[in-house]
C-alpha cells in the first residue's frame, strides 16, 4: 500500500487538461497538483482568477497559484506522476527541453489520443523509445469522456491501462469521484490505438453528416468502423480483448455522435465544403484525427489491414479528393 502523499504534474493547457485538473482536485485522496501550460497569459489569469481563460472557463480551479507555471522542468521536478495532455502534434515541441533524466523514475500517464507525427508512434512507444520510460511506468487514460461533460460533472467512465495493473489501480484511486468511475486494463496498445482510430471515424461521421447522410447510414458507418478498429488492433497487438468494452466501442460512439466532438465538428465542416485550413481556423480546438489519419496511413503500409473508412478520410484530407465522391465510393463497400 502506498503511504506518502501523491504528487502529479498535469502537462497542457487545453480542455482535457483543465478537466483532468478538476477531477484530480475533486478526488478526495490527498495530493499536490502541479500544472504546466505554455501560455503565460493563461497562467497569469488562472493564478489571479482561478479559471482557465480559453478552455472550460466556467470550471473553478482549486490548485495553489504557485503550482501553476510555464516552467516545465520545475513542474516535473515536483511530481511522481506526470499526466500528458498536449495534442500529439505538439508533444515533441512541448518536451523539447526535457531530458530522460528529467523523467527518470516517474510514472507517465498519457491522456493524449493521437500519434506523434514523423515518428509514427503512439505516445507510449514514443516515451519508451525517446525517453527510456519502462513500459511498467506507462499508463494510458482513455474511455468515452468529453471534457465539457466533466466540467458539468456528468457521470463518466474512464479506463486506465498499464502493464502494471496495480499502478493503474493506484492512479484510478487518484481520479475517481462522484461523477468519474474508473476501469483498470492491461491493454495499453489496444487502448491507445483504438482511441486514435476513433477520432478518424468521427471525422468520417462528420463528413457524412455534412454531406447530408442520415442516422441510418451513420449507424452502418460506425458498425463498420468498430470492425475496422478490431482488425487493426488485432494486427498490431493480438490479445484476448472484447472490442465492445467502453474504452473501445464506447469511445468510438461518444466521438462519432456527440455534439461536443472536435473531430466530428471538423469532419462536418469538410463535408460542407470547408478546406482543411478554414475548418481548422474555425475551431479553437484540435481535431487529433486529422494528424492521425496521415500517420495511420504510413503505419498500415506495414500491416496491410483492410481499412476502407480510414482510406477514404485520408484521400479527402491529404489527397484533396472530393468528399462527395469518396463517401459515395465508400458507401458501396460497407456492409
Ligand atoms: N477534449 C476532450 O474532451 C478530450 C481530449 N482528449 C485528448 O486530449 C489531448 C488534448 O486535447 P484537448 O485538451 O481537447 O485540446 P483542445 O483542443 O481543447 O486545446 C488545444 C490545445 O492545444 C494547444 N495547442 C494549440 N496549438 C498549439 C501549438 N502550436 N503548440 C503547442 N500547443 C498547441 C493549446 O494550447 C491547447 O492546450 C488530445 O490528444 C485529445 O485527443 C482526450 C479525451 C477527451
Ligand atoms: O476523445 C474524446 C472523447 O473521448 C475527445 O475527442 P472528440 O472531441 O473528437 O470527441
Amino acid at each position: 500500500m502506498h503511504t506518502t502523499k501523491n504528487t502529479i504534474a498535469v502537462i497542457g493547457g487545453g480542455s482535457w487538461a483543465t478537466a483532468n485538473v478538476k477531477m484530480l482536485a475533486d478526488n478526495s485522496t490527498p495530493k499536490d497538483i502541479y500544472w504546466w501550460m505554455r501560455n503565460g497569459e493563461a497562467v497569469e489569469h488562472l493564478t489571479k482568477f482561478r479559471h482557465n481563460p480559453r478552455y472550460l472557463s466556467s470550471v473553478e480551479i482549486n490548485v495553489p497559484a504557485q503550482h501553476i507555471s510555464t516552467d516545465l522542468k520545475a513542474m516535473l521536478a515536483q511530481a511522481e506522476f506526470v499526466l500528458l495532455n498536449v495534442p500529439a502534434a505538439f508533444l515533441k515541441d512541448a518536451l523539447s527541453g526535457i531530458t530522460p533524466q528529467d523523467l527518470e523514475g516517474k510514472k507517465i500517464v498519457s491522456a493524449i489520443k493521437g500519434i506523434v507525427p514523423d515518428e509514427n508512434l503512439i505516445i507510449g512507444e514514443f516515451l519508451n523509445q525517446r525517453y527510456g520510460i519502462p513500459f511498467n511506468n506507462l499508463l494510458v487514460l482513455s474511455g468515452p469522456c468529453h471534457a465539457e461533460e466533466v466540467a458539468l460533472e456528468k457521470l463518466s467512465y474512464l479506463t486506465i491501462a498499464s502493464p502494471d495493473t496495480e499502478l493503474a489501480a493506484r492512479f484510478a484511486g487518484m481520479i475517481d469521484t462522484r461523477y468519474i468511475k474508473t476501469i483498470v486494463s492491461d491493454d495499453i496498445y489496444g487502448t491507445e490505438y483504438s482511441a486514435v482510430l476513433k477520432n478518424i471515424y468521427a471525422i468520417a461521421s462528420g463528413i457524412c453528416h455534412g454531406l447530408g447522410y442520415g442516422d441510418n447510414f451513420q449507424a452502418v458507418l460506425i458498425s463498420n468502423a468498430i470492425r475496422e478498429i478490431e482488425r487493426f488492433v488485432e494486427a498490431i497487438h493480438h490479445i484476448d480483448r472484447d472490442i465492445k468494452e467502453s474504452a473501445y466501442l464506447g469511445d468510438l460512439m461518444v466521438t462519432a455522435y456527440s455534439q461536443f466532438s472536435r473531430n466530428r465538428t471538423f469532419g462536418n465542416m469538410i463535408g460542407k465544403g470547408y478546406t482543411v485550413t478554414s475548418a481548422q481556423l474555425e475551431m479553437n480546438m484540435v481535431a487529433e484525427g486529422y494528424y492521425a489519419v496521415n500517420c495511420l496511413h504510413q503505419i498500415n503500409k506495414q500491416h496491410n489491414v483492410y481499412m476502407p473508412i480510414c482510406n477514404a478520410v485520408y484521400n479527402i484530407l491529404y489527397q484533396k479528393r472530393s468528399p462527395y465522391n469518396e463517401m459515395k465510393h465508400l458507401a458501396e463497400n460497407l456492409s
